[in-house]
């Protein structure tokens, strides 16, 4: 069930999947899972957002992409959650805000694909997050060698721990980061709407 707040004992360690799920795919899939295995996660969140601030395109609607994700995320492990809608919120400084402060005792850990570190320093209060919470990123077609070379990982090289230290991730003190490689997913919410496949293909915001 998505709807209402997802339950979480003190102690857990959270992954935090924000996206705009458009539909989600087997790529969300792949990276959940490395995710709970390598960063020894008890939980992983799918934060279906009601729209990224920093896309044009508007999503399907809210419903729908949370009973499709839901379809795809058949794990006892996940959870797909309308968080973001529930608490007001789009910009992730402000989530990870009111969620530390409503679950004390949890060790979040946001979890993303290259793609979004290689822009991370483009989002609301971004040094405010790393500061915040540990992060996964994984490694995405086209973006591994843009993702360290980006200004997040510049700025940030020091809080990097290697990929062999993945399991003490989530049990860190913040800033501290890892990439992590894997078999690679070419899979896109981009690629599966042009496919015609989903629903809302084409819809666009009059003003982004
Ligand atoms: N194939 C993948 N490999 C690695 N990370 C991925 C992959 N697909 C999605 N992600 C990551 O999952 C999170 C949510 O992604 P999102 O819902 O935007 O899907 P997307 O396929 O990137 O969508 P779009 O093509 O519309 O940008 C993001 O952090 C994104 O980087
Ligand atoms: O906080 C921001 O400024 C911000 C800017 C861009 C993206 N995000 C978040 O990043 C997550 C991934 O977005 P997306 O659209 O790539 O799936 C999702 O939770 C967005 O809300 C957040």
């Amino acid at each position: 069930m998505s709807t209402g707040w997802p339950r979480a004992r003190a102690g857990q360690a959270i992954g935090l999947l924000g996206g705009s799920f458009d539909p989600a795919h087997e790529g969300h899939m792949a990276i959940t899972l490395e995710a709970i295995r390598r960063f020894r996660l008890d939980r992983v969140w799918w934060m279906v957002s009601p729209g990224n601030p920093l896309k044009a395109r508007r999503p399907a609607p809210m419903p729908q992409r949370i009973a499709q994700a839901e379809a795809v995320a058949r794990h006892p492990r996940i959870q797909v959650t309308d968080i973001e809608a529930r608490l007001g919120t789009r910009y992730t400084a402000q989530t990870i805000a009111r969620l530390t402060a409503r679950y004390p005792g949890i060790d979040f850990i946001w979890l993303m694909g290259a793609d979004n570190l290689v822009q991370l320093h483009r989002w609301q209060d971004w040094h405010r997050i790393v500061e915040t919470v540990p992060m996964g990123v994984f490694a995405r077609p086209g973006d591994r060698l843009s993702a360290r070379l980006s200004r997040a990982a510049r700025v940030y090289r020091a809080a990097q721990l290697p990929m062999g230290s993945a399991e003490a991730l989530a049990r860190s003190q913040a800033p501290a980061w890892c990439f992590v490689n894997l078999p690679m997913s070419a899979v896109s919410s981009t690629a599966i709407r042009a496919g015609g496949d989903w629903p809302s293909s084409g819809r666009k915001l009059a003003k982004p």
